[in-house]
């Protein structure tokens, strides 16, 4: 097949789990219907706020949010990237940031632990200290579906070209962007970043983000987004909990790779 419609799904998360979850599968559902095969939710879609309460949610992988998510693909037959949720972790107090792929079957796929921690002080904008509460990823994620190969990532690491690279080494067709990022830089950093690294790796680009006032010091800045590997956006969430869709044609794809051999044009292997 060389044509899928693939969807975003924009929330504006809370502490509250089954309210987020219960969210997140009502919009998952209206995607499937509409005929999306591949859906994607943002970061910490089950769980965001304070980051004591994030980390309080923290579930096993294998934990009821990864159930249901794994239940809901099987009864859509879709693909479902689950965004990231809190996961345990073997240190007390902390968390890893962890992305979960579903297959139609209902099958985990794959597991992305978000690497690049967001510990900033941009002043009048966003202070964070993400590695307080966070323990980084070590592995750079790849697979291999029936219809594309998918690249993960998770928010900040959108700043690190180098992580986007590798995954065009692992010959990624699609790389997903789940986020809640931060309204502050969002603003002028979110779009020209989504689309550079779409353009610079010739790949579809998939970013469902949280949009919205969290917690009275947490915005983050919506905008969900699905651009081609062109550098066009070719759908945007409006504002508020919300859905976009856009179809990924992979003939499109090889063509521009085709005619604009970049890739196959880097010196030095880098
Ligand atoms: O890179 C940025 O400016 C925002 C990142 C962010 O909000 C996050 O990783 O949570």
């Amino acid at each position: 097949m060389t044509k899928i419609l693939a969807a975003v799904v924009q929330l504006q998360s809370t502490e509250e789990k089954s309210r987020n979850v219960d969210a997140a599968a009502r919009l998952v559902t209206e995607a499937a219907q509409r005929g999306a095969s591949f859906v994607a939710l943002p970061e910490l879609f089950n769980c965001i706020g304070r980051w004591e309460a994030v980390v309080a949610a923290a579930e096993p992988i294998s934990g009821p949010t990864s159930q249901r998510m794994s239940e809901l693909a099987a009864n859509l037959g879709i693909t479902l990237l689950a965004g990231s949720i809190a996961e345990q972790s073997e240190v007390a107090g902390k968390i890893y940031n962890t992305s979960l792929l579903f297959g139609p079957d209902g099958q985990q796929l794959a597991c992305y632990r978000k690497r690049h921690l967001f510990d900033v002080d941009v002043p009048d904008k966003v202070t964070v200290r993400e590695s307080e509460f966070v323990m980084p990823g070590a592995e750079i994620v790849g697979t291999t579906l029936p219809d594309f190969t998918l690249g993960q990532s998770i928010c900040y690491d959108l700043r690190f070209p180098e992580l986007f690279r590798a995954l065009a080494d692992r010959r990624a067709d699609v790389i997903a962007v789940p986020a809640a990022f931060a309204f502050g830089t969002g603003c002028d950093h979110w779009e020209v970043l989504l689309r550079a690294r779409a353009i610079e790796n010739q790949a579809f680009v998939i970013a469902p983000n949280q949009h919205g006032r969290h917690t009275p010091t947490l915005q983050s800045y919506g905008r969900s987004m699905i651009v081609d590997p062109w550098g066009t956006v070719l759908a945007t969430a409006a504002d508020g909990e919300s859905l976009a869709l856009a179809e990924l044609d992979f003939q499109r794809l090889q063509d521009i790779r085709r005619h604009l051999p970049a890739l196959s044009h880097r010196r030095d292997g880098q």
